[in-house]
């Protein structure tokens, strides 16, 4: 069985660095001309599928977006995750999900055992119960070729005062967050299946990112105010693991198919450009 950390890089190699979300925001089916129903949501995950599903290599459809529309919603979200399957993009499930062990293990069960509806290829994962607390999830990703993004340093203003709060052991939450999952990613090569979520939008992070040999995605680009250019300075020396992720930049140019690509396009051009090792 292939890793999630062998496939991502894999995808990131034959279709370029990046992450479109799918983001159905009410404002965004009204711009489409849909309705804001299931029916409208489905039109626009179709579209957002059909658009880009077999050119970029991570979808990130977010949870939150399917799941206010209550179980039709959330059938949409599992319809839209087979139909990503089938054009062949990886499938990141933005739920952020994180509780007790226990718990832990039935949303692991709920998004990383191949025998659920809502099987994906990697979720997000809030690390405030403590990162252990993960470990159900690390342990059926690694089972089943999945992974697993976990929230370090992330692109919303309000995070920094958790995340950057100082341990007993003088470490901010942050650093022990990357600690600890650069220790789960220890020796896999060429990616490991532990990622990290780090805000595009967080200038100099002041945490080391250069050894954590798992993906860092990177959101917070175009509606919340990042650039690409801004890559460079937030992830220093750990870029090649960088994964772009824009949702609303992209969306915004739908629902015309064509536009989806070359919004798409444009943003993958200019995540290469910033991310291209320097001679
Ligand atoms: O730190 C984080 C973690 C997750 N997100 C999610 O990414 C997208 C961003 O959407 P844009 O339209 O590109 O702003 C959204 O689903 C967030 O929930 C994040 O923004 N920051």
């Amino acid at each position: 069985m292939e890793t999630f950390g062998s496939r991502l890089h894999r995808a990131m190699t034959e279709r370029g660095p990046l992450c479109v979300g799918i983001d159905p925001h009410p404002e965004l089916l009204r711009r489409w001309g849909l309705p804001d129903t299931v029916e409208g949501l489905d039109r626009f995950a179709r579209t957002v599928v059909e658009a880009l599903g077999d050119r970029v290599a991570v979808i990130k459809p977010q949870s939150a977006f399917f799941e206010r529309f209550g179980a039709s919603g959330v059938s949409v979200l599992e319809s839209t995750i087979r139909q990503l399957r089938d054009v062949g993009s990886l499938v990141l499930l933005d739920v952020k999900r994180g509780d007790i062990g226990s718990t832990v293990r039935a949303y692991a069960s709920a998004y990383l055992h191949p025998s659920s509806s809502l099987y994906v290829d990697a979720i997000t994962a809030s690390p405030y119960l403590g990162v252990g607390s993960l470990a159900p999830m690390f342990e059926l990703a690694a089972e089943h070729g999945g992974g697993v993004f976990v929230l370090a340093l992330t692109s919303n203003p309000e995070g920094a005062a958790v995340q950057r709060a100082v341990s007993p052991d003088g470490r901010t939450v942050a650093q022990t967050v990357i600690d600890e999952i650069s220790q789960l990613n220890s020796g896999c090569e060429p990616l490991g299946n532990f990622g990290l979520v780090v805000g595009a939008t967080i200038g100099e992070t002041g945490h080391d990112l250069s050894s954590v040999g798992g993906p860092l995605l990177a959101p917070g680009l175009g509606a919340q105010g990042a650039t690409a250019a801004d890559l460079r300075t937030v992830f220093g020396s750990g870029l090649s693991a960088v994964l772009p992720s824009y949702s609303r930049e992209v969306l915004n140019a739908g629902p015309d198919t064509a536009a989806l690509r070359a919004a798409a396009d444009r943003v993958l051009a200019d995540c290469r450009a910033a991310l291209r090792p320097v001679d």
